[in-house]
């Protein structure tokens, strides 16, 4: 038998749809896999193994070859611009990135701070509008900083809008929509292009039935 296609599958709140596009997909992975502590599950019936890895992760080792294939969200590709071919989008727990901050506050003129855990796509984007802004790189409970006057805005994903509302913070613009892409390794393609090929089919067939 060929060696299996490995498959890095974000942990969190991506793997539940993921794991069931790819069941669709005829892949059956288990559905306990989300619970176990077990980082590397094997399904020699199917002849794939799967890498349970943290989402901003997945991208790493499907470009440094350790993974054939990734899931990853739209996000996490932008902000790492990494050498991984992006061939399918699975229309998974959509979101956007957005700038948000305390209602009627103004940007300040000089430098206004923007605290976010996306300094590239932040960057970009204020470049873009011509804003010369200073990047306050956090991990998470980003909506802490604008409340706390440690910033000006920041630029996070959005997604019920929950957590927002929540801290009295409003959103100024969007900056992108996002879904979960599929991502495969260019050598990956080459050595392993029928069965990641029947993967990406199975897959798109899956996604197509999803969204009729
Ligand atoms: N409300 C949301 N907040 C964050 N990400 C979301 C949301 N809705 C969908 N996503 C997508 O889910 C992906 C996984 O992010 P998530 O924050 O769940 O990871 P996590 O499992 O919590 O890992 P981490 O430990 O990095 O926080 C994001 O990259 C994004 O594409
Ligand atoms: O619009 P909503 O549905 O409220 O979702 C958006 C929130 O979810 C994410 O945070 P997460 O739960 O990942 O926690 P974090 O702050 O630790 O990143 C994101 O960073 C927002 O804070």
């Amino acid at each position: 038998m060929s060696k299996p296609l490995i498959i890095a599958m974000p942990k969190g709140r991506i793997y539940e749809e993921a794991a069931e596009l790819m069941q669709q997909a005829g892949y059956n992975l288990s559905a306990d896999a989300e619970e176990s502590r077990k980082l590397i599950l094997e399904f020699p019936e199917q002849n794939i193994q799967v890498m349970m890895a943290k989402p901003m992760d997945v991208v790493t080792y499907v470009e440094y070859g350790a993974a054939d294939i990734g899931i990853a969200g739209k996000d996490v590709l932008l902000e790492q611009d990494r050498d991984v071919y992006e061939v399918l989008d699975l229309k998974i727990s959509p979101c956007y990135v957005a700038v948000a901050g305390l209602p009627n506050q103004p940007l300040s003129r000089i430098a206004p701070k923007i605290a976010t855990k996306y300094p590239k796509i932040a960057s970009d984007y204020f470049r873009e509008q011509g804003e010369q802004i200073e990047i306050i790189p956090l991990n998470g409970s980003i909506e802490l900083a604008p409340i706390i006057g440690l910033t000006d805005r920041i630029v996070d994903i959005v997604s019920t809008g929950r957590t927002l509302k929540e801290n009295g913070l409003v959103e100024y613009e969007k900056i992108t929509d996002i879904t979960s892409r599929l991502i495969v390794n260019p050598v990956s393609y080459r050595l392993k292009g029928n069965e990641i090929d029947e993967m990406v089919d199975g897959l798109s067939k899956a996604v197509e039935a999803e969204s009729v």
